[in-house]
């Protein structure tokens, strides 16, 4: 019942940096858009492993009349610029998760093949973190909505958005979760860390200070989640502020940080929209592979066992191979 009070702590409230945000009663307010959505997720969430919020969609639109094959969707088709066919690249290969350009072997055949179990079905979470007024939310809108506002508008508590995209022939959501960087909403944002695949903690390049915070950022939604269970992005905003070299200068600095923290590092701007789609592109691709690798691990453990150990192959279930025996493995570069 997590995701259903989320839809009541939803809200943004002009209020600069420094005023006093409005009181909580003020900000019981649904978003009657979003009740549907949410309603969606409740309906599937039963299904999640207790204590993990797996949120679902509850079913895909059925394609009346007609019985899938190969040469159709497997859902409602996605706008084209949510089309992942090519695996997308990293921002620099000096702090990236992996290397590979290419999809995993095994998740190309599992998608050609249309394999890839309940993944089309699920929701992939991603929480992005980070101090106040560094532009976690500006960085959302931008991908999801193609907007850039000027004026400051403080998170309260937690928001999201969800996005759906076409990865390699299949559908793939993710849901974003924008968090309070504001101290005293901390306590609320912190609720919403648990069960994320993805964990962005941004700053803005124009203050080093936000830059030393998004440790204990990283540290907090870490703690949220089990241990190597996320891919973790360090993301430098407001690039379009910064000179050519200054930029570099911090950059350098932010590339050491997120080798410490075995984070993927790339700067952006939400104002000019610099690198925001390859960067949302590259995080969905990530998640999208480790959960088609995940579903693949999981089916072919439920091979049954028989006698002294012989294995019955079930229908469907895909070869063992050394790589489908590490299908979470995170940073391989
Ligand atoms: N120039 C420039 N300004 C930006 C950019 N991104 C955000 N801003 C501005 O920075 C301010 C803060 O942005 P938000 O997205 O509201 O920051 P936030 O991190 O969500 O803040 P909280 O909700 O308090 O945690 C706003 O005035 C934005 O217009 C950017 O890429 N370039």
């Amino acid at each position: 019942m997590v995701i259903a009070s989320a839809s009541w702590m939803l809200g943004r409230a002009a209020v600069s940096p420094t005023q006093t945000p409005p009181t909580t009663s003020a900000i019981l307010v649904a978003r009657r858009s979003r009740a549907a959505l949410v309603a969606m997720v409740i309906t599937a969430a039963g299904s999640s492993e207790p204590g993990r919020a797996e949120p679902q969609l509850s079913q895909p639109p059925v394609d009346s009349g007609r019985m899938r094959s190969s040469l159709t969707p497997l859902g409602p088709p996605v706008s084209r610029d949510r089309v992942i066919a090519t695996f997308p690249k990293w921002y620099t290969p000096e702090a990236c998760l992996q290397l590979r350009e290419h999809f995993h072997r095994q998740v190309s055949a599992a998608c050609q093949r249309r394999n890839t179990g309940t993944v089309g079905l699920k929701l992939s979470k991603v929480v992005v973190v980070g101090d106040l007024y560094v532009g976690k939310t500006s960085l959302i809108h931008r991908f999801c909505k193609n907007v850039f506002d000027r004026d400051y508008k403080a998170t309260i508590g937690v928001d999201f958005e969800i996005e759906r995209f076409e990865i390699a022939g299949i559908p793939y959501s993710l849901q974003i979760w924008d968090t309070a960087g504001q101290e005293k909403f901390k306590c609320i944002a912190s609720a919403y860390y648990r069960g994320a695949q993805v964990i962005i903690t941004a700053f803005d390049l124009t203050d080093v200070q936000t830059l030393e915070h998004t440790r204990q950022w990283l540290e907090d939604a870490l703690r949220e989640n089990e241990a190597g269970s996320c891919f973790i992005f360090l993301v430098g905003t407001k690039k379009d502020l910064l000179s050519g070299a200054a930029c570099e200068q911090v950059e350098a600095e932010a590339v050491h940080l997120a080798k410490e923290m075995q984070a993927e590092y790339w700067s952006v701007s939400a104002k000019t929209g610099e690198n925001v789609k390859a960067f949302f592109s590259r995080v969905a691709a990530l998640a999208f592979e480790q959960s088609v690798l995940q579903d693949l691990e999981r089916r072919s453990s439920a091979r049954l066992q028989v006698g002294d150990g012989e294995l019955i192959r079930m229908e469907g279930s895909p070869p063992e191979t050394q790589e489908s025996k590490r299908p979470s493995s995170l940073g391989c570069c």
